[in-house]
């Protein structure tokens, strides 16, 4: 089978530093991915790569047997829109907007109309387990904004999903429970999820883990 995610020997460099020296990494669908690594040690780079928001010096990387080049600008913006999902530490929502408001943004972006954007957005959000889809989003607990960051992430079916600190954020209680939630979204749909995160109790979910150290990824 195809991975969904498939790095080749990425190399990225900030000036004469080498952040990432020949990183490869293939990831395939309902497999889930956990990053380590010190601090400084190139963990969100790696994602921002992935993203098509840095361009390696060398290296390929292809999600769902495309492409990724964050070399062009427009095409990796096409990527994301198309293929790719993202959960970041704070659950970044627009406050104004309510949950499935947030969720059914990157749809219409996307073209979907909004009667099916809006069905698929309720859908997603009751999976995830946030009831009040129409209350203002900054009444959210910070467990319902990343639940409904997830939502977000899932909109336009994504061959891969990538997350940075999901948990770093929330107490003890929520960590666990949105490790779940987010740790169950490959299974469920079918998707490849990376996930960056500082905690070993987080990262015991994924099927295998990479420490990044000195450029490369040792396993675990
Ligand atoms: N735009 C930049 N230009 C030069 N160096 C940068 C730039 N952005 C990040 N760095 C450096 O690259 C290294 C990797 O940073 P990165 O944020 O990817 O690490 P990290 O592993 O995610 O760290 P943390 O766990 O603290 O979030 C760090 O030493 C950082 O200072």
């Amino acid at each position: 089978m195809e991975p969904m995610l498939d790095v080749r020997e990425v190399t990225f460099r900030f000036g004469e530093r080498t952040i990432l020296d020949q990183v490869s990494l293939s990831v395939e669908a309902g497999e889930a991915v956990a990053i380590m690594g010190p601090s400084g040690a190139g963990k969100s780079t790696f994602l921002n790569v992935l993203l098509g928001l840095m361009a390696p010096a060398s290296g390929t990387i292809n999600i769902a047997g495309q492409p990724m080049d964050g070399g062009r600008r427009r095409a990796a913006a096409r990527m994301r829109q198309k293929h790719v999902g993202s959960v970041f530490q704070h659950g970044e929502l627009l406050p104004a907007l309510t949950p499935l408001e947030n969720v059914i943004v990157p749809a219409l972006l996307a073209g979907v109309p909004t009667a099916e954007a809006s069905a698929r957005g309720r859908e997603l959000l009751e999976a995830v387990g946030v009831g009040d889809v129409d209350l203002s989003s900054d009444r959210l607990s910070g467990g319902e904004r990343q639940r409904t960051a997830l939502a977000r992430a899932l909109i336009n079916r994504p061959s891969l999903i990538v997350a940075d600190e999901p948990t770093g954020s929330l107490d003890v209680d929520s960590r666990d429970e949105i490790a779940d939630v987010v740790f169950s979204a490959p299974k469920q749909w079918a998707c490849a999820l990376v996930v960056v995160t500082h905690e070993p109790l987080v990262a015991a979910r994924a099927q295998r883990t990479g420490v990044l150290r000195a450029g490369g990824l040792e396993w675990q």
